[in-house]
């Protein structure tokens, strides 16, 4: 990593404040957030992480901010979706891969012995590339699913599953149909449904793996838009290969190179003014 670049945005404190301040954040023009539930930020320390012999991820130390979404950028192969991956111990599910080092969830690290997977990831949930929705259920069980997946008990399942389709975008398009297949979803719809399944589940931070990559511009639009929704509620880390999209999107945006960290600063600072050679020439596409 680069020692020069700036600090990181929302270290330290201010990732755990309900409003982080946005230190060295002057030249994003976003408005504050308007927080209705405080989520913790995570912040990594010394992360490597590895495919056998592959090591495919270095020491890599960042603070995701709460309340903020994330962006995660690079070229294909550099590591984006292997971190997300290590930030709800999913990494550790593929055959023969490991990680090491610190991945704290406000002052707790999930890495720690003893501490039970499954709490960590209704935690930190996950929304794929592709949406997937379970085929065989209906809209409704979709989103139940989640729930009972994650063992969660005693919440009233009708009112959980409307707010959670609600706060998915979903619920006026399909409040008519709930019984219905949720395959039978346009991609768009499909997505949010995922989004809808994973957020019943009350989880702190969401994951987002290119959450967009199969859907049309209008479906991504609505998506993004949704992202934008939900930060007031949640922490947001999203890989995307579209650097549009993490423009529009992202408080603050971590490019990566070959399995490091080499920048992560507001976004506009990254776009616009990026403290690292390496970054300034992928951002204005002359390479990846
Ligand atoms: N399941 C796997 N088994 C072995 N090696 C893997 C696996 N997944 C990723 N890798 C390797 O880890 C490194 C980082 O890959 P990763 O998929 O995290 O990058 P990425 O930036 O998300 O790429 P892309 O943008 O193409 O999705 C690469 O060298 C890749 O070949």
């Amino acid at each position: 990593m680069d020692e020069q670049r700036p600090a990181d945005p929302g270290s330290s404190s201010a990732a755990r404040a309900p409003l982080p301040s946005r230190a060295g954040q002057a030249a994003t023009a976003q408005p504050p957030v308007e927080v209705q539930r405080a989520a913790p930020g995570i912040s990594v320390r010394g992360l490597e992480a590895y495919y056998g012999d592959n090591h495919a991820i270095k020491d890599v130390s960042i603070e995701y901010a709460a309340n903020r979404v994330t962006a995660m950028i690079g070229p294909s192969g550099c590591g984006k979706s292997t971190v997300l991956r290590c930030l709800n111990r999913m990494h550790e599910e593929i055959p023969k891969a490991r990680a090491e080092g610190k991945v704290l969830l406000d002052d707790a690290d999930i890495y720690a012995p003893g501490v039970d997977v499954v709490a960590v990831r209704r935690a930190i949930g996950m929304v794929f590339q592709k949406p997937n929705p379970f085929p065989t259920m209906s809209i409704f069980d979709n989103v139940a699913a989640g729930l009972k997946l994650n063992g969660v008990k005693g919440v009233d399942l009708k009112e959980r599953v409307e707010e959670s389709l609600r706060g998915a975008g979903l619920w006026e398009e399909v409040k008519d149909r709930l019984d219905r297949p949720g395959i039978g979803l346009s991609g768009g719809q499909q997505q949010r449904l995922c989004i809808a399944r994973t957020i019943a589940v009350q989880p702190a931070v969401i994951l987002m793996d290119e959450p967009c990559s199969a859907l049309d511009p209008i479906a991504t639009l609505k998506v993004e838009e949704l992202i934008e929704d939900l930060k007031a509620r949640f922490t947001i880390i999203i890989v995307t290969h579209n650097m549009q999209q993490a423009a529009r999107v992202a408080d603050t945006t971590a490019f990566f190179l070959l399995g490091e960290l080499i920048e992560h600063a507001p976004t506009e600072k990254v776009f616009t003014t990026p403290s690292d050679e390496r970054t300034e020439q992928y951002v204005t596409g002359k390479f990846g």
